[in-house]
């Protein structure tokens, strides 16, 4: 350990970077890309970078914070108060940050030393978009490694970089990152099958004992039994190295890459000799052998009186990585069964996300013990020991992290994935000429969406990989890792019935032809998306490269899913969803449809007064079914539905407002209006008090928001239920943002005067607030509120919500869901403790037919009362 430094100008109770996470509270500023966090507990400057140094690459792991932004206005912190989330006290620092995950080459050495150079990480501050610096090294500072390197290079660290390098046990690091890893990051597990990937759900409370293989440049096995808790039991010195070595010398290939792509056209009956080839073609079938089994590798080369010329380095790269991969299988197999271990985790970069080495690996495991232990890969497969590194700077807190704090996000721009081509970028129009350079030189980035079948391995791992696929990837595409957004404050909604099954999604994209389906919806909606978000920002120069610049981003992240879906996790169709509106903001597209946003609300607010005339003219059962009518024809307006959009042309935003109403023909294709009447109004036999509090997750701008739900929430207020209105934190599509609520709230407020009272109640109109809070609360009053739910997406993950929503939700139990993307693409079957409403239109033939057995334009009024 490093000694304080005495000569410091500044006091450190230590030289270790600390990263104190402990009551951890939100700013609230969700305008930002990120979500705020107040950190009352830190003081220290803290150190971004750990690496781990092995004997093929250099793996490193670094922290980027964001700048200081604390806005925190009137309304939300009246809002905080009122919900009980806890207020931060601005003097401290904020926090929000990113891990990201890289490598290099150990023997280039120097760009991982230029990288961490021009990034400043051992300054412990400036991120890659050049934010904050500290501008000094401290003669104290230093950086967390393991790896052997970190003794061989600690002389070229402090004088490269002038930072000294604190060792760090790297068997304890690869224990320390696998378990966080299994522990905080959702499908980080898998198996991987006859080609068949499939994400494990782990059990946190049925984790230990296991086995960790770690295959390096050698392989280490490890017996885990708890957190800090762990034997090496075995290894061996047959690993990735051995693979590499032998087959550069072999091969003459001239990268590792090369030789593993070699081996997916190889056939290793040239090299290998079968049992077929010593007993005549005929199985051993006696001891279960079959014909086609390798009975020895590169045993065929002793008779065939040939040169290594004479063989192709292509079936030499495959019997070499199926003789290693067999190898440390069967070895690890052998210690799982000595200490009575089921199940085998898999790590180290000889792995490389390769489908043919898992698919041996998993054969071995599974054949040696006859399907009593299993094999499991780990997406973050190298990155354990640096993961480790990182996590032991003292009192961080990070492996307190859970999954729901933690957002993965794609890897962006131009080192998708992890490596850097060329010298890294610092900034947004760095990243623009890098997306344009890809355009002049034509190269794949450019390739339409390919829609070859998915590459697999065939036959329990031991036939050649099958020539249908594509080639491999280059190495920066297959590292399947993204970016790891931290933010400790998110939380699981209180109000899910069950969180551990808890499944956002409804439709998952892992079926190729679904896939395809979505990604071809998504690029056709691509130009007008592009033409919408570049005249959002004026339709400048500027503007127009960002969005050539997104354009190529995006279609370049399809064109990956598309070969490999499950690359980040299980794929759903709200992660593809998401990723557009992700990468708008990567390009600094601020809100692309903002103007069109303003148009419709305008527009409606302009017919509101008529609506609610009409229907305050209604008795109280047709009041009810016409407000909900009203939520679903209002729902029409969607800007990421390709049908609407056209659509769109053909009359103005009130003609289609009322055509759509005009359609509303019962019963809907999902109609449980008369279980919700019932709820709502009591039958003869029996009345309900009111619900105290109601969640309305809000969906689209204009008429959705101000025809649809804003009347609904004036009906249950009226009733004398709380409104809380849930909305989006950052833009998407047209959906409205919960800081775009409190004007609309107010110009409606303006024709209603329940609306005006309970949002005057509710701190929500703030000139109203300053006389409310000294004015004694009305205790009859139902307030009309708005929070924020965490995310910027049409879809929305439960598990992962502002601190907000889930304070407001306490007290709830009634649940609005309204739209597409929050009622069917996710939540369609989830389950909540309370009473759930889910509206919406679909606006989608495919989805129509596949959810709910119907057509474009459909509606769906799914009840379902609290389940307890
Ligand atoms: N781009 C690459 N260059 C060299 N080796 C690679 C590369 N990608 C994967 N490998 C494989 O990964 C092994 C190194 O794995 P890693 O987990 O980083 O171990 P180490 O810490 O020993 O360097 C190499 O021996 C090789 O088999
Ligand atoms: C993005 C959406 C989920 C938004 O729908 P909403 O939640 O606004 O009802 C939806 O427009 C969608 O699924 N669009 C893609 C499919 C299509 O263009 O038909
Ligand atoms: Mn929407």
């Amino acid at each position: 350990m490093a000694t304080p430094s005495v000569t410091s100008p500044i006091s450190r109770s230590s030289s270790r970077p600390q990263l104190d996470l402990s009551g951890a509270a939100i700013q609230g500023n969700f305008e930002e890309r990120d979500p705020t966090i107040i950190l009352p507990n830190q003081s220290d400057d803290i150190f971004h970078l750990s690496l781990d140094i092995g004997g093929s690459l250099i793996k490193l792991v670094y922290f980027s914070r964001h700048e200081d932004c604390s806005v925190d206005d009137k309304r939300k912190r009246s809002l905080k108060q009122r919900l009980g989330v806890l207020n931060g006290n601005r003097s401290y620092p904020i926090l929000g940050g990113r891990l990201h995950f890289v490598k290099f080459e150990t023997t280039k050495i120097n760009d991982c030393l230029d990288f961490i150079n021009s990034k400043q990480l051992h300054r412990g501050g400036i991120d890659s978009r050049g934010w904050r610096a500290n501008t000094s090294v401290n003669d104290d500072a230093i950086i967390k490694a393991t790896g052997g390197g970190a003794y061989k290079f600690a002389d070229l660290f402090k004088e490269r970089l002038g930072v000294g390098i604190e060792k760090e046990d790297e068997m304890n690091c690869l224990v320390a990152g696998a378990n966080f890893l299994l522990k905080a990051i959702r499908h980080e597990a898998f198996t991987h099958m006859e080609g068949r990937k499939e994400f494990v759900q782990i059990d946190q409370n049925d984790l230990f004992p296991y086995l960790l293989v770690n295959i390096g440049s050698g392989v280490s096995m490890i017996k885990v039994d708890g957190e800090g808790k762990f034997q090496r039991v075995s290894g061996t010195n047959v690993g990735g190295g051995t693979y590499w070595g032998l087959g550069k010398l072999l091969t003459k290939c001239k990268s590792f890459d090369e030789l593993l792509e070699l081996s997916q056209r190889g056939d290793n009956k040239v090299v290998d000799m079968l049992v077929g080839d010593i007993y005549g073609g005929m199985d051993y079938s006696k001891i279960g052998l079959s014909a086609s089994i390798i009975a020895s590798s590169f045993g065929k080369v002793i008779s065939g009186n040939k040169e290594l010329e004479d063989y192709s380095p292509e079936d030499i790269s495959l019997s070499l990585l199926r003789m290693i991969s067999y190898n440390i299988g069967q070895i690890s197999y052998l210690n799982a069964l000595r200490f009575g271990l089921k199940r085998i985790f898999f790590g180290g970069f000889f792995i490389r996300g390769h489908a043919y080495t898992m698919d041996t690996i998993s054969f071995a495991v599974h054949f040696w013990s006859k399907g009593e232990a299993q094999a499991m890969f780990l997406r973050h497969e190298g990155f354990l020991g640096a993961l480790g590194a990182f996590m032991s700077y003292e009192k961080h807190g990070l492996d307190d992290l859970m999954a729901h704090q933690l957002v993965e996000r794609f890897p962006m721009g131009p080192y998708v994935g992890g490596k850097i081509h060329g010298p890294p970028l610092g900034d947004l129009s760095e990243k623009i000429s890098w997306m344009e350079k890809f355009v002049q030189k034509g190269t794949e980035i450019l390739a339409p969406v390919p829609l070859a079948p998915l590459i697999t391995t065939g036959l329990g791992g031991f036939d050649s990989p099958s020539s249908r696929g594509g080639t491999l990837h280059s190495d920066d595409a297959t590292l399947n890792v993204g970016v790891l957004h931290l933010v400790p404050t998110l939380e699981v909604f209180p109000l899910l019935a069950d969180p551990k099954t808890y499944e956002p999604n409804t439709i998952y994209v892992s079926d190729h032809s679904e896939l395809e389906c979505w990604l071809t919806v998504l690029s056709e909606h691509l130009p007008d998306l592009v033409d919408k978000a570049v005249a959002s920002e004026g339709g400048t120069e500027d503007a127009k490269r960002r969005g050539d610049a997104f354009a190529h981003a995006f279609s370049a992240l399809m064109a990956r899913l598309m070969e490999e879906p499950a690359a980040y996790g299980k794929l759903g169709l709200a992660n593809l969803l998401e990723l557009r509106e992700e990468c708008l903001r990567e390009f600094q597209f601020v809100d692309a449809y903002r103007t069109i946003k303003q148009r419709e609300n305008e527009a409606s607010l302009a017919v509101l007064t008529d609506l609610l005339i009409e229907l305050d003219s209604m008795d109280e059962e047709s009041r009810l079914l016409t407000l909900i009518e009203g939520v679903l024809a209002a729902n029409i307006f969607d800007w990421g539905s390709r049908a609407c959009v056209d659509l769109y042309h053909k009359g103005t935003i009130i003609e289609i407002y009322r055509m759509s109403r005009k359609k509303m023909q019962r019963p809907w294709r999902v109609d449980d209006f008369d279980t919700f009447k019932e709820r709502m109004q009591g039958s003869a036999e029996k009345k309900l008090p009111p619900h105290k509090r109601a969640l309305l997750f809000v969906d689209n701008s204009g008429a959705d928001v101000i025809l649809g739900m804003l009347p609904l929430a004036r009906e249950l207020l009226r009733r004398g239920t709380e409104v809380v209105l849930v909305a989006n934190s950052l833009p998407a599509l047209n959906d409205v943002m919960a800081m775009e609520l409190p004007e609309i709230v107010a110009e409606a407020a303006k024709h209603c005067d329940v609306i005006r009272k309970a949002a005057e109640a509710g701190g929500l109109l703030m000139d109203a607030m300053i006389n409310i809070q000294d004015a004694p609360k009305k205790a009859s009053l139902a307030s009309l509120m708005v929070v924020e739910n965490g995310c910027g997406s049409p879809c929305i993950d439960l598990r992962q919500v502002s601190s907000e929503l889930a304070a407001a939700a306490k007290g709830a139990d009634l649940i609005i869901l309204e739209g597409m993307g929050r009622a069917l693409h996710t939540n369609f079957n989830a389950r909540f403790k309370c009473d759930t409403l889910k509206l919406a239109m679909v606006k989608n033939q495919r989805l129509a037919e596949k959810l709910v057995n119907g057509n474009i334009y459909d509606c769906v009024c799914r009840y379902e009362s609290g389940a307890g």
